[in-house]
């Protein structure tokens, strides 16, 4: 078993790129995005009002706290594509260096961890999804295509002793319970 990355058959004819690395010595491979997205800045009037609620200890309705919640939900960002690895291997996600500099886009769980379980997983396959929030004050529109993070391979270590997970994996994103 070696590693690396396939399309996931929701975008077989979407004539997406594989994840690819721009130098020769890069450690990452750049993901682009499979679709189209826009990630509307957090800085909305809504938000703002509740910031604004909070600040002056004055009541939060509930409309505008759920629309406040729903404004800090980070997006995920399909990729469309998955990533088969050894068992002792693990893909780091990590965001592009010039996101937040150059669009505000961070990715709010600091890193992905996409485990060798996750491939070919019954709930989605394994399509890997960049988690992003954006605190630039203007929306940004992802085009097909566009860079959006970087995965690395790596080697992981096990503890000497644990207790040994019997579950399988099912999915992403709380997946494993709470
Ligand atoms: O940015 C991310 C993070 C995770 N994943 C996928 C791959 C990973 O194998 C799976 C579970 O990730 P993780 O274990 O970090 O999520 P969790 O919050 O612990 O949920 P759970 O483990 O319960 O699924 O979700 C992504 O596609 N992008
Ligand atoms: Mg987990």
């Amino acid at each position: 078993m070696t590693r690396g990355f396939e399309i996931v058959s929701k975008y077989r004819n979407a004539g997406l790129n594989l994840p690819y690395r721009t130098t020769k010595r890069a450690a990452g491979y750049d993901f682009e995005s499979a679709t189209d997205f826009t990630v509307p800045s957090i800085w909305k009037l809504d938000f703002l009002k509740v910031l604004w609620a909070i600040r002056h200890e004055r009541a939060v309705d509930d409309v505008q706290a759920q629309k406040a919640k729903r404004i800090l939900k980070p997006y995920l960002v399909p990729t469309g594509i998955k990533a088969y690895m050894g068992d002792d291997e693990v893909l780091i996600l990590a965001n592009r260096s010039s996101n937040p500099l150059k669009r505000g886009l961070v990715i709010p769980n600091g890193i992905g961890v996409i485990d060798a379980d996750y491939y070919n997983n019954e709930n989605n396959e394994g399509e890997i999804f960049m988690q992003v929030l954006n605190f630039g004050l203007a929306d940004v529109h992802l085009k097909q295509g566009e860079r959006i993070g970087q995965g690395i391979f790596m080697n992981y270590l096990l503890a000497d002793e644990e207790r040994q997970p019997q579950a399988e994996r099912q999915g992403g994103f709380g997946s494993s319970g709470k």
